[in-house]
């Protein structure tokens, strides 16, 4: 079933959000209710990649209503307790699914969105490409050489040594993208505008289109 059929718009909501036209769907006609979907802009890279500084300039540069939506808020948002270790890995595991399903969700009510994430585990493209319209989808590849990632890792000091290279070699494995920026060299703002400038050229089929089609093949192609 798609997420928009299971997700409830609360009374009011679509009022506000109709202001402006979301840019993953059609316009809506003047003050008729909006149903179509919102675009996401899917920032994928290592950890000290640069993500969430994109995240920030795009949501400075973009025209539209966006939310930039960090799996960091969402870790902020649990329980601050000792787990049991061995209990860890689960309550990762479900923060995550979580966090894609309350994506799916701001999309669906016709919400744009940015997310900043980390394809480090092989379960998390295929539950995206199962819950992610494939045509709105805008996936980015935010690349960074490892010696610069490990400078940062050290300057900033709150992110485990080795981080960055525990991810390097993982997060671009399924190698396809819409867009890709190396923050090597450039800077998050510059970025930020090549992602903003590309949105309204963006070819057809998209990354996510392509991939869902290869990693989850029993789905049907939900934009065809
Ligand atoms: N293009 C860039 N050039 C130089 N430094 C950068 C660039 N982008 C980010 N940084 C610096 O790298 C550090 C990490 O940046 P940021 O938080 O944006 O990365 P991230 O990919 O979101 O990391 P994480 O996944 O660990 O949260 C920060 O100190 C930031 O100032």
């Amino acid at each position: 079933m798609p997420v928009s059929a299971e997700i409830p718009s609360p009374a009011g909501s679509e009022a506000r959000a109709t202001s402006a036209a979301p840019a993953g769907g059609a316009a809506s006609a003047g003050g008729e209710v909006d149903t179509s979907g919102g675009l996401i802009i899917f920032l994928n890279g290592t950890s000290s990649s640069g993500k969430s500084s994109i995240a920030r300039e795009l949501l400075a540069v973009l025209e539209e209503p966006y939310f930039h939506l960090p799996v960091d808020a969402f870790h902020a948002m649990r329980t601050r307790g000792e787990a049991d270790p061995a209990e860890l890995p689960g309550i990762l595991r479900r923060t995550w699914r979580g966090y894609h399903r309350a994506v799916a969700g701001m999309a669906a009510g016709g919400n744009n969105v940015v997310v900043d994430h980390v394809l480090s585990e092989d379960w998390r493209l295929p539950d995206c490409l199962g819950l992610f319209p494939p045509r709105d989808v805008v996936l980015v590849g935010v690349r960074c050489s490892l010696e610069e990632l490990e400078r940062r890792e050290r300057a900033r000091g709150d992110r485990p040594a080795g981080l960055a290279a525990r991810q390097y070699g993982r997060v671009h494995a399924h190698g396809l993208y819409d867009i890709e920026c190396d923050t090597t060299t450039a800077d998050a703002r510059e970025c930020a505008r090549r992602i903003s400038a590309f949105l309204p050229h963006r070819p057809l089929p998209t990354a996510f289109e392509r991939l869902r089609a290869a990693l989850r093949p029993e789905l049907p192609p939900v934009d065809a």
